[in-house]
């Protein structure tokens, strides 16, 4: 069929979500994302826009007075909110990476996040809250779910995190697909052809929608939706749809690729889930993965979470534990982290400079 593209044939997979907060590009795409993520690094891109240099402006003479963090979280939920009417779900920010030792600072920042966008007239069913998924994290999750602001586990490496992810009443979850690290070094991009088969992370996703259709099926409980992150190819982004995620967060990069790339595949014979987990059954060739885990080494056994342990118990400390004795995961949160550190940081001179240029007029 004629004008069909690579992002056409996502668009039947899977539910496609837009992992950036630029109006301009979101109005530019050629479908309706359904939700629209962020995190640090997507926002302090979007303040520094002369698209959104208005809000930021106002943001700052309403807010400065109180500081660069409560300008960026008001900047953040604005921008957000003008993008609500262009997506057919849920906006979402972060939590600062400052707090992921301290599940009080995280619950009080979300609440903070909720009651902006309240005064934005974003409802509560059009807005969630990316949380970095520690143990803190995840005890926060508890209370915030309980309350009704929802919340997306984010920054997710291992099987524990996914397991404490539903434990903890998580609407939403993204594993990072890669490392962050591989964005800035190729020589950590996995070289493989049949990504499903073959990436590294592969079988711990496996293992994660096994584990959510596994509680589902036990339970009837609604469990967290995946909405993984962090590709680095339209490629990977396609194969989230074979290993039977109903959604997938896209760059603005990935976008423009897969707009770019006439899909020369033969038809789709599968339409996207209508559930995330009812229907869910992992395609024959991929069954060996469930017990498969390449990413771990020899100081732990991937293979050793066990959906039977509360892992938010103890105040976060089992989860914080099985965290630690995962290399991989170790790392990777610690590398995000440092990453969203960096861009908060930026925001915040940026966010400094504006206050001290006001107080001078
Ligand atoms: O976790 C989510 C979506 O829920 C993402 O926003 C996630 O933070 C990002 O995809 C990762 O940080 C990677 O960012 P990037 O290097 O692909 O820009």
């Amino acid at each position: 069929m004629a004008g069909r593209t690579l992002l056409t044939r996502l668009d039947e997979l899977c539910n496609v979500d837009v992992d950036d907060a630029d109006i301009e590009f979101i109005k530019s795409l050629p479908l309706k994302p359904y939700n629209q993520t962020s995190n640090q690094a997507i926002i302090t891109q979007a303040i520094t826009s002369t698209t959104n240099r208005p809000i930021l402006r106002d943001c700052i003479k309403n807010y400065g007075s109180q500081g660069w963090e409560t300008v960026f979280e008001r900047v953040s939920v604005r921008i957000c909110a003008n993008n609500v009417p262009l997506i057919m779900g849920r906006v979402l920010i972060q939590t600062s990476p400052k707090h992921i030792h301290d599940d009080m600072a995280i619950v009080n920042q979300c609440r903070r996040f909720a009651a902006a966008f309240e005064e934005a007239g974003v409802p509560r069913d059009r807005f969630a809250i990316k949380i970095p998924f520690t143990g803190s994290g995840a005890v926060a999750s508890r209370t915030l779910n309980a309350e009704g602001i929802r919340t997306l586990a984010t920054a997710v490496f291992c099987l524990e995190q996914a397991i404490a992810a539903s434990q903890s009443g998580c609407l939403l979850i993204s594993p990072y697909f890669n490392e962050i690290a591989a964005h800035f070094d190729p020589a950590l991009r996995p070289n493989v052809v049949d990504t499903a088969l073959e990436h590294p992370m592969s079988p711990r996703i496996i293992q994660m929608l096994e584990a959510f259709k596994t509680f589902y099926t036990e339970t009837g409980e609604e469990q967290p939706i995946m909405v993984i992150a962090s590709h680095l190819s339209p490629e990977e982004v396609l194969a989230m749809a074979e290993l039977g995620c109903q959604h997938v967060t896209v760059s603005q990069d990935n976008y423009r690729q897969l707009i770019a790339s006439p899909d020369e595949s033969p038809a789709t014979t599968r339409t996207k889930p209508t559930h995330p987990y009812a229907g869910l059954s992992t395609p024959e060739r991929l069954q060996s993965l469930a017990q498969k885990d390449p990413l771990s080494g020899t100081e732990k056994n991937g293979l050793a979470a066990s959906l039977d342990t509360d892992y938010v118990a103890q105040n976060g400390k089992i989860l914080d534990a099985a965290i630690e004795r995962d290399y991989v995961a170790t790392k990777r949160m610690n590398d995000a982290m440092k990453f969203f550190t960096e861009w908060e940081e930026k925001a915040k001179q940026i966010i400094e400079d504006g206050i001290s240029k006001l107080s001078l007029t």
